[in-house]
């Protein structure tokens, strides 16, 4: 299984006075799941064209890790064993399905026998059955996403870079391809993917890596604290907050630009908290009007992170 880490990598178009991307730190562990997001001209895709291999660096490296130390660590070894699905369509849109298969597998180190079985692969991987014959231009954008996939796992590769590999397609399509992600991480495939779909990445995602005009951060999926946002029917007293507080061991923090004193937000790391919290309404007798309750959301955090000017990696 391969992983990757990035130090300081930086890239400039030519002609380009900006960088598209500023001193990138990334690690990414063997197997796992790394979402990457970030606004338009973010410099997304150009890091997933450098990781790659298909741009070179201006500055900064990468190195390939592997967990299994057994086979040679030579570039063409990191080749055959990395694709990128890009967010154009990277086949041949005159020829049918099953020809784009054909040709492409045709590229790939394989004899007669093992080309025909990994077409089959992929068939069923992509759901392409029932488009084989098919010319690619004829195709719904969701059919030419997934012949897309499939084009770039017919080499089996241990480390999938997907760019915006659900753009434009419906939800079947959708559900086709994030399944097939799914299936893919459970084979211990290294998958960075790209998204404007924060759900997506916060469902599909072990780690987030987040871009800001070509500066970046890690935003912590597994945080052990989730938030506790609860409103009650009336305001409650000064008094009966600190009393709470003492019972209960933490700190609840007044929201007072919502209904005077009447909604709270807290982090808590232990559901018991949120027993408390009833328990303490009921005795008092004040009612809960609403209880929310669950891990930080990604679209909050993004959202925040977004409207800073000060945007540094952590
Ligand atoms: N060929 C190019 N020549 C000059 N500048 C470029 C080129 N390609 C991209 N850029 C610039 O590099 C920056 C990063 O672009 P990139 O396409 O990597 O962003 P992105 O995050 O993938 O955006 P999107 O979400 O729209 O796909 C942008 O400012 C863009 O204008």
């Amino acid at each position: 299984m391969l992983g990757l880490e990035v130090e300081n990598l930086s890239y400039r178009y030519q002609g380009n006075n900006q960088l598209a991307l500023d001193t990138v730190n990334l690690k990414i562990e063997a197997g796992s799941c790394l979402g990457l997001i970030g606004p338009n001209g973010a410099g997304k895709s150009t890091l997933l064209s450098i990781l790659s291999g298909l741009l070179a660096p201006s500055n900064g490296s990468i190195k390939f890790t592997q967990q299994d130390q057994s086979n040679p660590f030579t570039d063409k070894f990191i080749k055959q064993h990395i694709a990128l699905v890009p967010q154009e369509y990277a086949f041949y849109s005159q020829l049918k399905v099953r020809q784009n298969l054909e040709y492409f597998v045709s590229l790939c180190a394989l004899n007669t026998k093992q080309q025909q079985q990994t077409i089959e692969r992929v068939i069923q991987q992509c759901q392409l059955q029932e488009v084989l014959d098919t010319k690619t231009s004829a195709l719904s954008g969701g059919f030419k996403r997934r012949v897309n996939l499939a084009i770039a796992l017919l080499k089996d590769p241990q480390i999938l870079f997907l760019d915006e590999p659900t753009v434009g397609v419906d939800p079947v399509s959708r559900n086709a391809i994030l399944t097939l992600i799914n299936c893919l991480k459970r084979q211990g495939k290294t998958i960075i993917f790209t998204s404007h779909m924060l759900s997506e990445i916060q469902s599909h995602c072990d780690q987030i890596f987040i871009l800001k005009q070509g500066r970046a951060i890690y935003f912590e999926q597994d945080s052990a604290h989730k938030s506790l946002q609860i409103s009650f029917s009336k305001p409650v007293s000064h008094t009966l907050i600190t009393e709470l507080n003492s019972d209960i061991e933490n700190t609840l923090q007044p929201s007072n630009t919502l209904r005077q004193n009447s909604v709270f937000t807290c982090n808590i790391s232990s559901e018991r908290v949120v027993c408390d919290i009833i328990q303490f309404a009921e005795k008092h007798k004040i009612e809960i009007e609403s209880l929310q309750y669950g891990k930080h959301s990604l679209t909050e955090h993004y959202l925040k992170l977004m409207a800073q000017d000060d945007f540094t990696e952590h």
